[in-house]
């Protein structure tokens, strides 16, 4: 059973406990563009305790370095080393363990944050952003060319989801047999400001219905996300706790690193999850409402 947090004294022996603290962002630290109440207090405490902070969102519609400016405007200082986002973790996938050719392309369906971290890695893409995807216009066979050099389909979150990008994809993943089927996250939901909403995991699924199968993904609880930190960062798992929302994607990842897990009640998981009649199998190590009530750290 998980640990309800709620003294001064809980979180002051939580944070003793832990060298290395590894943040889920939506749901935890903000709600789209809401922060939680007390989240940065909560870093700049852990900070000044001389902890690591490392932030690990499957969110892929933005870059680390559009992140950046998030926490910027949040009034935290933040290294794009120590985020560790979904798409750049998709990036670093495709261009160092699949070893994409560089005269090979991505399909993307997703966002800017996608294409961006792409560029970075140095691997060329079509779909995405591109206007002439981006169209309601009726999806016809006769006005598609396949580009034979797309050897990978990379979907991620993408608001402007339509039949258009699913049906090129479908052509790219049905018509080259050694084209890959990947997917940034796959998160059924994600907390946005003012309520949830459909996240990554819904706009794969249409797609891998039909064609028959699951993409392979790169975020949250997938190991490949710890891999892409690993081997950037050196953190001993024991003395390691990663905070989230999500019990499937963030408490899963922490408990197949070997890290202690913290639950948190501003995102996806209601507090019937785990306590109720059929809770979860997948129990945190400790549970607490709020990352702002470690804030009680810093009084005492
Ligand atoms: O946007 C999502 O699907 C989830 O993002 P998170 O990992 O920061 O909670
Ligand atoms: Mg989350």
């Amino acid at each position: 059973m998980a640990a309800r947090l709620s003294s001064a004294q809980d979180y002051e022996s939580l944070v003793d406990q832990y060298d290395t603290w590894m943040f889920d962002c939506d749901g935890v630290l903000w709600q789209g563009s809401n922060p939680v109440d007390g989240a940065m207090d909560v870093l700049q405490i852990l900070r000044h305790r001389g902890k690591r902070v490392i932030f690990v969102t499957n969110n892929a519609s933005q870059s680390r370095k559009s992140y950046k400016k998030k926490f910027d405007k949040l009034g935290l200082e933040v290294h794009v080393d120590e985020i560790y986002g979904s798409a750049y973790a998709s990036a670093v996938y495709i261009s160092t363990v699949m070893k994409l050719p560089k005269d090979k392309k991505v399909f993307v369906i997703g966002m800017s944050g996608i294409e961006e971290e792409l560029t970075e890695e140095g691997v060329s893409y079509i779909g995405g952003t591109d206007p002439a995807d981006n169209t309601l216009e009726p999806f016809s066979l006769s006005n598609f060319t396949l580009d034979t050099s797309v050897g990978a389909v990379l979907c991620g979150l993408d608001t402007s989801i339509n039949y258009t990008k699913l049906s090129k994809a479908y052509q790219y993943l049905t018509r080259n047999p050694v084209c890959e089927f990947l997917a940034t996250n796959t998160d059924s939901t994600y907390p946005a400001a003012g309520g949830t909403l459909i996240g990554a995991g819904s706009i794969s699924a249409p797609l891998a219905f039909a064609v028959g199968k699951e993409p392979l993904c790169i975020g949250k609880p997938a190991k490949t996300m710890l891999d892409c930190i690993q081997a950037k960062v050196h953190f001993d798992p024991k003395k390691t706790i990663m905070v989230g929302d999500r019990l499937n994607t963030d408490i899963l990842f922490g408990q197949q690193g070997g890290l202690a897990t913290l639950l948190v009640l501003t995102g996806i998981t209601k507090e019937i999850e785990i306590t109720g009649p059929s809770p979860s199998p997948i129990v945190p190590d400790y549970v607490t409402a709020s990352i702002g009530d470690l804030r009680a750290v810093g009084k005492q």
